[in-house]
Parts: structure tokens; C-alpha cells; sequence
């Protein structure tokens, strides 16, 4: 057995994301974003094949972004407050990165894997950030499974998808616990 690493295994039974109502700037620069990035690539990926990429979102770009919500909401005749979910995400955070599902053709590695590698790099993201000292909170809401709003908004090719959208920023008030899972219910032991 390797020396155990008890801060880390500390963070991960007390981990929670941030709700993206209670981030506010400052947002990470790109020096103190750099790490959190390089530790969310060093993620599990069966045959190196790398089906993921990512986008840093800020100022203009969330502007942007949030103005097509406003468009497509309209236009695909989204209830208001459903399209207000998806205008806000881009108009009230402080930054966004978007972790973009780019699987390839492969005869070794099933597209299942590469899918289940980009959700692994979202969840290497948020942790990366929390552990950062940042609050962060992973999303998708509607706008990340509207073709035209990824396609225009993000520039995605037609095999690519939003796996997640990870807000960065300050924490302004602390969240409520959630309940967590009783591992007696989810786990099982198989001895033979
Ligand atoms: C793929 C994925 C997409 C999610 N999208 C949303 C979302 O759009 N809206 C939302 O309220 N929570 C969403 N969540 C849930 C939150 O990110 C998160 O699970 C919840 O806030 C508790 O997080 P924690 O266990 O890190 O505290 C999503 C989770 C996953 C895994």
C-alpha cells in the first residue's frame, strides 16, 4: 500500500458542489485556472484517445451565449422561466468552462467509454475547482441538448455534445448539506 494521502480522501467525503446562484466574481484567472484545467485532462481514457475538449467561457462569450439562450428560447416557445434557466446560466456566472463529449470511431474503445470519460473529466473539473477553493457546480439545462444553440453557440461538430458546464467562481454563501446515498443500499459485496 502507498502512503495514504488523508487530506485527499477528507475532500472527497465532504465534497459538494456550489449552487451557481451563490458564485460571484472574482472568477479564476488563467494562471489560477491552469492547474484546475490540467488536472481535469488527467482523467481515465481507455486507448489515449482523448474524446474530449474544453472551452473556457467569459465576458463577451457569455454575453453572447446569453443572448442566443434568449433567441432559441423564444423560438423553440419555451415557457419564460425555462428559458430565464437557460439565459441566466450564461448571464449571471462568473465563468463558465464547457466540457465538450468529442467521441471518435474506434474498433478498441466503445462510444459508451469515451461518453463515460467526458462525464469523468466534468467530474475532475468541479473537483479540481472546490478543491481550488473555488465554488463550482456542474450543469447542462436545456440549452446543452438544443442542436442549433451548441452548433451556432459553441461552434460543436454533429457527432460532438455537451457533457457538462461547469460554473467557476467565488463562493458567496454556504450550501445547505444534501443528502447523500446510504452505501448499505447501494453497495453490494459479492464474495462468490
Ligand atoms: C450530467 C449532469 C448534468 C446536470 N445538470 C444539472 C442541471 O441542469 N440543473 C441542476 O440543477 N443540476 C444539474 N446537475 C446536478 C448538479 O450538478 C449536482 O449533481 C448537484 O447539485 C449536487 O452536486 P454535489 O454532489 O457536487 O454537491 C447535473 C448533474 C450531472 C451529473
Amino acid at each position: 500500500m502507498t502512503t495514504p494521502n488523508q487530506a485527499a480522501l477528507d475532500f472527497l467525503l465532504s465534497r459538494r458542489s456550489r449552487p451557481i446562484q451563490t458564485l460571484a466574481a472574482p472568477a479564476p484567472d488563467r494562471e489560477a485556472l491552469a492547474p484546475i484545467l490540467t488536472a481535469a485532462l488527467r482523467s481515465p481514457d481507455h486507448g489515449k484517445i482523448e474524446p474530449w475538449r474544453l472551452m473556457v467561457l467569459q465576458d463577451g462569450a457569455l454575453t453572447r451565449l446569453s443572448k442566443l439562450a434568449e433567441t432559441r428560447g423564444k423560438a423553440l416557445g419555451l415557457e419564460p422561466e425555462k428559458t430565464a434557466k437557460g439565459v441566466d446560466m450564461f448571464a449571471q456566472t462568473p465563468l463558465c468552462v464547457a466540457v465538450i463529449a468529442s467521441p471518435e470511431p474506434s474498433d478498441k474503445v466503445p462510444e459508451i467509454e469515451q461518453i463515460l470519460s467526458a462525464g469523468a473529466v466534468c467530474t475532475a473539473l468541479l473537483n479540481a475547482a472546490l478543491a481550488a477553493g473555488w465554488g463550482a457546480h456542474w450543469l447542462t439545462r436545456w440549452v446543452s441538448h438544443d442542436r442549433t444553440f451548441v452548433e451556432e453557440g459553441l461552434g460543436l461538430a454533429p457527432h460532438e455534445f455537451v457533457a457538462g458546464l461547469i460554473h467557476i467562481g467565488t463562493e458567496t454563501a454556504p450550501p445547505p448539506e444534501r443528502p447523500r446515498p446510504d452505501p448499505a443500499r447501494k453497495v453490494a459485496w459479492v464474495g462468490e
